[in-house]
C-alpha cells in the first residue's frame, strides 16, 4: 500500500479504453555517472549539479540552466538505489498484471547506458557469473519478477527473445547464425520481428542465460570515448502469460511484456576517432537516433502530436512505436556524463529527455487480444492517414499544385466513406451496437484502403525523386558542355593568328567575356539553388518546386549552348575565311 502511495503516478495508472487522445506520461529519470579517470587526469570538471531529487542544474559557459524530471540520480547512486528510485519495479508489477512496459536508456556514448541497464558487461558475459552489487536494472528486474511471480496466485509462463539493430539490420542475439531478420506488421502484434528465436524460460536461470548469451553476442567495439562501446541498439523482450482460474473453473489469461532497450550511444566522429567500418556504424547509429529524436520531438510537441509521426522512417522507431505514444507504459533513463567537455551532448540529452516527458501513452491490460487488435487497427489507420496527408502535401509542393497521381488517388478516396472534416469515417453503428467481427472488418477495410493509397503516394514520391535526380544529372551534363564551349572560345583567342585582324580579335574577346559573364550568372544561380537544397534536409530536397526551377535553368543553359554552338560555327567559318584569304594573298 505504501509503495503505491509513493509511486510515481505515471506508472500506476492505466485504463482498458482505446481512446488514444489522452494517456499517461512517459516517466523520465536522469542519471549522471562519476567523472572517469581520464577526465579527472585531463583536469576536466563536472558541469552537473543535482539540486534536489527532481531538479538538475547544468553549468554552461553562458550561465546555468535548470531541468526538472521525475527523478534525478547523481554520480553517487548505487545500482540498487537506481533500481528502486527509477520506479522500474512498479513497471514490472504492471507487466505481471498484463500490461506492456518498456525501459530504455538514452544518452551519449560512454555515459553509462549499458552499466545502468545491464551492469558491468564483462562480468555478465562470463560463464561463471555471480550476481553482485554492479548488476544493473535487467538482472535485478529478472530476479524481482521471478520472486513476484512465485508469490502470486496466477500460474505464469515466461518467454524471452533478444535482438539487436546493427547498421539498420535486425539480428537475433540468441541465434546469430540466422542472419538478417525482417520486420513485419500485423494487426495482432503491430510491428514484430519475423523468425526471431523465442525461448521458453521455466526458471530464473533460463532467463539469466538468455541475458548472458545476448550480451556475449552483441556488437561492441573500442573507441576513444568508451573501450566497450555498444555499436548496436539491443532489445531484450520478456513475455509473461498469466493464467488464473475463476470460481466457476474457467481460466483466463493476461499477456504482459517488458522490453529493455539499451540504445547505442551517439558520438561525434572526430572525438571518437572512429575509423573504417566504424564510421559507417557511427553514421547508422546517429541516423537512427536522429529518427528517434524526431519521433520524440513530434510526440512531445503539443502542436505536432496530431500530425505525421515518422515512426516508419527507421527500424528502431517502428519497434518502439508501442512504447512511444502507444499502449505500453514507458520509463526512459537518460544517461549523462558530467564532464564539462561534453556539456553540449549533455544539454542535447536533457532536451530530448524533457520532450519525452510530454509523450502520452495509453496503457491497456491485454486480457485477450481483441481490445489490442482494435487499438492497433485504429492507430494504424490514424498513422497511415497522417502519413498520407503528409506525402500528399509533399507531392503537391513538388509539382507546384496537385500532382497527376493525385487524380487517381482522389478518385479512389471519393469512393470511400471518408467524412468531410477529414476524420475517420464514422462506423455505421456505434461500436457497442456492432459485433467485434464487424468492427474488425470495417477497420481492416479502412486500413487496406489507406495502405493502397499510401503505396500509391510513396511510389509517386519516388517517381518525383527520380525525376529530380535525372534533372540534376542533365543539369550537370549541360554545365559540363558549357564549360567545354567556353574552353574552345578561350582557345580560339590564344591560338588565333597574328594576321587575324585586331578588330576581329577584339570583337571575339568582347563577345567571349560577355558570354563568360552570362555563364557565370547561370552558374551562380545554380549554386544558389544547390545551396538551398543542401541547407534543407534530404527529405525536403524535393520540396517547393525545385524540380521546376532546375528544369527552367536547364532550358536556359540549353539555349545558351545552342547559341554558343552557332557562334562557334560562324566564328570558325570566319577564321577559315581569313586564313584562306591570307593564304591566297
Ligand atoms: N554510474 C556509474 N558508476 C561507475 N561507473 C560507471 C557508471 N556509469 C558508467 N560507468 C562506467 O563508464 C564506462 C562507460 O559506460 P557504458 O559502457 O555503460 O556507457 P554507454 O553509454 O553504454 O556507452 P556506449 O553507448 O558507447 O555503449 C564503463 O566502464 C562503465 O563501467
Amino acid at each position: 500500500m505504501n509503495q503505491r502511495k509513493n509511486t510515481p503516478k505515471s506508472l500506476i495508472s492505466g485504463t482498458t479504453g482505446t481512446d488514444i487522445e489522452i494517456g499517461e506520461s512517459v516517466r523520465v529519470c536522469v542519471r549522471s555517472r562519476p567523472l572517469n579517470e581520464k577526465e579527472i587526469s585531463s583536469g576536466d570538471t563536472s558541469c552537473v549539479t543535482v539540486i534536489n531529487p527532481q531538479t538538475l542544474q547544468l553549468n554552461l559557459k553562458s550561465g546555468t540552466k535548470n531541468f526538472r524530471f521525475h527523478q534525478v540520480m547523481d554520480e553517487n547512486y548505487t545500482q540498487g538505489q537506481m533500481f528502486s528510485d527509477s520506479g522500474v519495479h512498479i513497471l514490472l508489477d504492471s507487466v505481471l498484471d498484463g500490461y506492456s512496459g518498456c525501459v530504455f536508456a538514452y544518452g551519449q556514448t560512454g555515459s553509462g547506458k549499458t552499466y545502468t541497464m545491464a551492469g558491468v558487461e564483462e562480468n555478465l558475459g562470463k560463464q561463471d557469473y555471480v550476481s553482485n552489487e554492479t548488476d544493473g536494472i535487467i538482472p535485478r528486474s529478472i530476479s524481482y519478477m521471478w520472486q513476484n511471480m512465485t508469490r502470486r496466485k496466477e500460474q505464469y509462463y515466461v518467454k524471452a527473445a533478444f535482438m539487436e539493430i546493427y547498421n539498420e539490420q535486425l539480428r537475433d542475439l540468441l541465434n546469430p547464425a540466422s542472419g538478417v531478420l525482417h520486420l513485419r506488421w500485423n494487426i495482432k502484434s503491430g510491428f514484430y520481428v519475423e523468425n526471431m528465436l523465442v525461448v521458453d524460460c521455466t526458471n530464473i536461470d533460463d532467463l539469466i542465460m538468455v541475458l548472458h548469451e545476448g550480451i556475449r553476442n552483441r556488437k561492441t567495439s573500442s573507441h576513444e570515448l568508451n573501450k566497450d562501446s555498444s555499436r548496436s541498439h539491443s532489445l531484450l523482450l520478456i513475455h509473461t502469460i498469466s493464467e488464473e482460474k475463476n470460481e466457476d473453473g474457467h481460466s483466463f489469461k493476461k499477456y504482459g511484456k517488458i522490453s529493455f532497450v539499451d540504445l547505442a550511444g551517439s558520438e561525434r566522429l572526430k572525438e571518437s576517432k572512429s575509423q573504417g567500418a566504424m564510421i559507417k556504424e557511427t553514421g547508422n547509429i546517429n541516423k537512427s537516433l536522429f529518427m528517434l529524436g524526431k519521433v520524440i520531438s513530434a510526440l512531445g510537441d503539443k502542436k505536432k502530436v496530431k500530425s505525421h509521426i515518422p515512426y516508419r522512417d527507421s527500424k528502431l522507431t517502428k519497434l518502439l512505436m508501442d512504447s512511444l505514444g502507444g499502449t505500453s507504459k514507458a520509463l526512459m533513463i537518460a544517461n549523462i556524463s558530467p564532464a564539462s567537455a561534453y556539456v553540449e551532448e549533455t544539454m542535447s540529452t536533457l532536451n530530448y529527455a524533457t520532450r519525452a516527458m510530454n509523450i502520452k501513452n495509453k496503457p491497456v491490460i491485454q486480457v485477450d487480444n481483441k481490445e489490442q487488435i482494435i487499438f492497433n487497427l485504429k492507430r494504424e489507420i490514424q498513422l497511415l492517414k497522417l502519413e498520407n496527408d503528409y506525402l500528399k502535401d509533399q507531392l503537391s509542393r513538388i509539382n507546384g499544385g496537385l500532382p497527376q497521381i493525385m487524380t487517381d488517388v482522389s478518385r479512389s478516396r471519393s469512393l470511400s466513406a471518408k467524412s468531410q472534416n477529414g476524420k475517420l469515417p464514422p462506423i455505421a453503428n456505434p461500436p457497442h451496437a456492432q459485433s467485434t467481427t464487424n468492427i474488425l472488418e470495417e477497420y481492416n477495410f479502412e486500413i487496406k484502403r489507406y495502405k493502397e493509397e499510401n503505396l500509391q503516394l510513396r511510389s509517386g514520391k519516388e517517381i518525383y525523386e527520380k525525376q529530380i535526380q535525372m534533372v540534376l544529372e542533365e543539369n550537370q551534363g549541360l554545365v559540363q558542355k558549357l564549360n567545354n564551349l567556353e574552353h574552345v572560345f578561350s582557345g580560339i583567342s590564344n591560338t588565333s593568328d597574328n594576321t587575324v585582324s585586331q578588330y576581329t580579335v577584339t570583337n571575339l574577346l568582347n563577345e567571349n567575356s560577355s558570354m563568360k559573364r552570362q555563364i557565370s550568372k547561370i552558374e551562380q544561380d545554380r549554386a544558389y539553388s544547390r545551396g538551398r537544397e543542401g541547407a534543407k534536409s534530404a527529405q525536403n530536397v524535393n520540396e517547393v518546386g525545385d524540380v521546376m526551377q532546375l528544369k527552367q535553368m536547364n532550358t536556359q543553359i540549353q539555349k545558351r549552348i545552342e547559341f554558343l554552338q552557332k557562334r562557334e560555327k560562324d566564328l570558325l567559318e570566319h577564321l577559315m575565311k581569313i586564313q584562306k584569304e591570307k593564304g591566297v594573298a
